[in-house]
């Protein structure tokens, strides 16, 4: 059980996003992909990070741009080889979190087993609430996400319906790869992911413990103009 002063201190976050795929089986099947055995990882780099305030900026090349609403952990306590039984020791709160995807590059890449870091990682693929406190979220493991797109409900699920738990998870990790203070983990995000186009809205919430919204933008609509004048 963490400290009473533990409960309520903020933890700087912003380090390395380390994300889970296909952590709900619903989610896998709305895609058409296989429930994993193990915990799939992949990652984001830090330049993916954006505030409320800021905007999602659609991929050059990308023509389906997925939402994907996710609860993030933020790890409060370095480790390594960390045991089941002690992981959430090293949690130090919450955030909600969107694992913006180009579904369309993400699906061109596994066509050719290449990695999915442009689809995952491009700048602002990964929007992100205020630090939410431990005390905020007494049960991690037991938490609605929802997501909205201009106002209509897109996604809504719970985190008790994950295949793995975050003890798990963080334990998994940091058999590969030391966990860090600040470092944000990404849990896998629930079925009714979809596309969005510039212009729309996203609205997406923990409950109701923290709500966030963030607008699409095509940077490189002006590339489109100028290209097709060339023609
Ligand atoms: C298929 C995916 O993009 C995996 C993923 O990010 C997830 O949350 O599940
Ligand atoms: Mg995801």
């Amino acid at each position: 059980m963490a400290a009473p002063g533990k409960l309520t201190r903020f933890y700087e976050f912003g380090k390395k996003i380390i994300c889970i795929g296909r952590n709900y089986r619903e989610h896998a099947a709305e895609l058409g992909n296989p429930v994993p055995t193990e915990p799939l990882l992949f990652s984001k780099p830090t330049t993916a990070y954006i505030r409320e305030g800021q905007n999602i900026q659609i991929p050059r090349g990308c023509s389906s741009l997925h939402h994907e609403v996710e609860l993030g952990v933020v790890i409060g306590k370095t480790g390594k080889n960390i045991h089941p039984g002690r992981a959430m020791n090293h949690v130090g709160g919450y955030v909600l979190a969107l694992d913006m995807t180009a579904r369309d590059l993400q699906a061109k890449a596994k066509k050719k087993g290449h990695p999915w870091l442009i689809a995952k990682g491009f700048d602002t693929s990964c929007p992100v609430s205020e630090f939410i406190p431990l005390k905020m979220i007494p049960d991690p493991n037991s938490v609605q996400l929802w997501l909205k797109v201009n106002g209509a409900t897109r996604q809504d699920g719970t985190t008790a319906d994950m295949i793995f738990g975050i003890a798990e998870l963080l334990s998994y990790i940091s058999t590969y790869f030391t966990l860090e203070e600040g470092d944000l983990v990404l849990t896998g995000t629930p079925s009714g992911v979809g596309e969005v186009v510039e212009g729309d809205v996203i609205t997406c919430g923990l409950g109701n413990l923290a709500e966030m919204s963030f607008s699409v933008e095509n940077p490189h609509k002006r590339d489109r103009i100028q290209l097709s004048s060339v023609d």
